[in-house]
């Protein structure tokens, strides 16, 4: 059952009273929650979201939301006529293509978010690794290993960048107050360079730096699938690395996998890969007994 199925009074006490412990849990705690690019895009979802994260703030609790846009990019660069590639799960980034990342990450798809959790009474923010010093990048250094040689070869990525210093001042103030945040994966470089940075990895960093409490991934699939397409409920960090090396995990849920067992190595007390395309999703996985997805533990 979602919220919005909720018909009367009774259904909705009933509901709160369930809700109620795990209020109590997260409250006063941060939860991150990153919006991927693929559970955007339906008007009424993007609303159901919205309402989730101001019923969080609204309950105590200190939601900070980070997006990606993949699709959104893609999208852009297309109109525009730029050719776009990825390596490893992530888009090789030229100079040209990083001002498109920005305009639409920072700029457009930020900008909306910010605009349906207004619209749902709360006070959103939309930032990025720009503002407030908040998250400095070092371009990435990545390396594929060569299926048939198995020579490990470096990948020049351009302006791929990884957060190497997270500042939480101003989160800290923002969770003090009225105000959400909303944060775009974009950040600048010590060396002047804006970079692109994978939204999954930049909210691990975001969860790492202010030991949240959840750091919950919203995609397009109901969570990690083994070989056989079905749903995977829990994933020690053993067998997250297991899925990548024998390719069951392949594309945008290579970043996420990594960024799962890296926030769970800095202690970050729970991941969980959600469906974004189900309405509610953050509500029922955090405040219902019924989580859904997959769970990743140590
Ligand atoms: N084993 C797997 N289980 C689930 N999804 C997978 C798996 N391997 C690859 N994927 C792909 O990862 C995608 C989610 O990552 P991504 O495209 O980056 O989404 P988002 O925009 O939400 O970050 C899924 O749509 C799916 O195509
Ligand atoms: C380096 C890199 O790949 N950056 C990503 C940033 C957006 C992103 O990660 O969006 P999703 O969460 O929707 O996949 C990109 O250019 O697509």
């Amino acid at each position: 059952m979602t919220l919005s199925d909720l018909k009367n009074a009774e259904e909705q006490a009933h509901l709160l009273a369930q809700a109620l412990p795990y209020m109590q849990r997260y409250e006063n705690k941060t939860v991150v929650v990153k919006y991927g690019g693929h559970a955007m895009g339906d008007e009424q979802l993007g609303q159901a979201f919205a309402r989730d994260v101001a019923l969080l703030k609204q309950s105590g609790i200190n939601p900070v939301v980070v997006h990606g846009g993949g699709p959104q990019i893609a999208r852009m660069l297309k109109t525009m006529g730029i050719e776009s590639r990825f390596e490893g799960g992530l888009r090789v980034t030229d100079k040209r293509t990083v001002e498109i990342v920005e305009m639409v990450l920072a700029g457009s798809i930020n900008k909306d978010i910010v605009r349906m959790i207004n619209a749902e009474g709360e006070w959103a923010i939309g930032l990025c690794g720009k503002d407030g010093n908040m998250v400095f990048a070092e371009k990435a250094k990545k390396t594929v290993r060569d299926p048939d040689s198995n020579i490990e070869r470096v990948l020049d990525l351009g302006f791929v960048g990884e957060p190497v210093e997270v500042d939480r001042t101003l989160l800290d103030l923002l969770a003090q107050s009225e105000m959400i945040p909303v944060i775009a994966p974009v950040a600048p470089g010590r060396d002047g360079h804006t970079y692109n940075i994978n939204a999954d990895t930049f909210a691990g960093a975001i969860a790492g730096s202010l030991e949240a409490e959840r750091l919950l991934f919203l995609t397009d699939v109901p969570g990690v699938l083994d070989a056989d397409g079905q749903l995977i409920e829990e994933l020690t960090v053993a067998e997250c690395r297991e899925l990548i090396e024998n390719g069951v995990v392949t594309g945008g849920m290579i970043p996420k996998i990594e960024t799962c067992i890296h926030a769970i190595e800095r202690g970050v007390q729970g991941v969980v890969i959600v469906n974004g395309k189900a309405a509610h999703s953050v509500l029922l996985e955090l405040l219902t007994s019924h989580g859904a997805g997959t769970l990743i533990v140590p």
